[in-house]
């Protein structure tokens, strides 16, 4: 056991020295002009909190309690922060719920923090020993950590895609003209009947999927994937992004709408090799709520509100983006997983009486 620490403790210290140099001849921080001290001392920066972390603490888990460049604490003082967050909506809630208690003439919806604190107390025991206080705060900060970013990335997704591809629009304009009318708002019941635009949210998680890699997941028992050995307790990542835009899964069986998994093409859901295929879990072609056991408990959750909004959003307005058609969307996926944080700007017109406004 000790040779095998050295070992790793030598082989991380010769590849740290040897990136180490790679990195700062890189830097031109010699030559010694004005503001390379600077930039010298931005390289330093960057190597600490970037490399040495990452090869150090892996290679060596001996020094897996050195903090380089100050994460661990940034992690630390992070979920101290959210969890006082929580603390405080739980002692509100706790407080409410006495209050009922006692006044039981008063009704009052109860949200999710209220059945988490009605349903922790039915429990025999809590699994891992924690604290009923613990587990509550716990789970809905889960549910908001998962609901938050994918829901609102998906949406601007949507979004930029049906707005970048005016025959695309046009579609969804005409859907909801047959089935909604200009008289009314959608309501949810309309969803089901706009099938287009039910493509078009599937044709979206498909090529811009808001979790790229599913999160870790750990073999039970050994397996075989793809005629690879995997042996149990190995810990996977399953690459949504490739997976989804391959070309051996979605191309190429000579029908137009199958073919090139790298455009955006709602149609593929409809007549193409995607007919058929939901998002749900059951074809592993598209998965972008994961699949199994562990899959996303937001997925309906997230695939009514990105429905009924992109389905307002295109039937209550004219918008216009400031990003045309010929936008190479796959150069902007690969900088920015989320298009809202580029310079994407849509202007909005009403196109439905004032008192639907209102
Ligand atoms: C478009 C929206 C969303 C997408 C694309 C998405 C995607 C995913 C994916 C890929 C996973 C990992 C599944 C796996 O490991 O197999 C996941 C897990 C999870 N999601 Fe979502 N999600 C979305 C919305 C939501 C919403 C709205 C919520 C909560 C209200 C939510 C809560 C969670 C939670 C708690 C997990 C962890 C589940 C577990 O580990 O057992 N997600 N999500």
């Amino acid at each position: 056991m000790a040779w095998l620490l050295l070992l790793q403790a030598t082989v991380g210290f010769a590849a740290s020295v040897i990136l180490f140099w790679v990195f700062l001849s890189r830097s031109n921080w010699i030559a010694g002009e004005k503001g390379e001290g600077r930039k010298f001392k931005k390289a330093i920066e960057r190597f600490f909190q970037l490399l040495v972390p990452s090869i150090a603490l892996d290679a060596i888990p001996l020094l897996g309690w050195v903090d380089w460049g100050g994460m661990k604490k940034d992690m630390k003082r992070t979920a101290a922060e959210m969890d006082s967050v929580l603390s405080v909506w739980l002692e509100e809630h706790k407080m409410r719920e006495k209050k009922r208690g006692k006044d039981s003439g008063e009704e009052e919806e109860a949200d999710f923090m209220d059945v988490m604190l009605s349903r922790v107390k039915e429990l025999q025991q809590i699994e891992g020993g924690y604290d009923e206080d613990t587990v509550v705060k716990a789970t809905c900060l889960a549910l908001i950590i998962g609901g938050t970013d994918t829901t609102s990335v998906s949406l601007a997704w949507v979004l930029c895609f049906t707005l970048s591809h005016p025959d695309v629009l046009k579609k969804v304009q005409d859907e909801l003209a047959t089935h909604v009318g200009d008289r009314r708002n959608v309501e949810e019941a309309d969803l089901k009947n706009l099938v287009y635009l039910q493509a078009v949210v599937k044709e979206t998680l498909r090529f811009a999927p808001a979790v790229g890699f599913v999160v870790t997941h750990e073999a039970m028992e050994e397996c075989a994937v793809g005629g690879f050995r995997v042996p149990a307790g190995t810990r996977l990542l399953v690459n949504l992004r490739k997976m989804q835009l391959d070309p051996a899964v979605w191309g190429g069986d000579g029908n137009d709408d199958d073919d090139d998994p790298s455009e955006f093409r709602p149609e593929r859901f409809l007549t193409g090799r995607g007919a058929g295929v939901d998002v749900r879990g059951q074809h592993f072609e598209c998965i972008p709520f994961g699949s199994g056991r562990r899959m996303c408990p937001g997925l309906s959750f997230a695939l009514r509100v990105i429905h009924l909004v992109l389905a307002r959003m295109v039937h209550g307005f004219e918008m216009k983006m400031n990003i045309s058609e010929e936008e190479d969307w796959k150069k902007r996926l690969r900088i920015a997983a989320d298009p809202s944080a580029s310079d994407v700007k849509v202007l909005l017109t009403p196109r439905l009486p004032s008192q639907l406004y209102e």
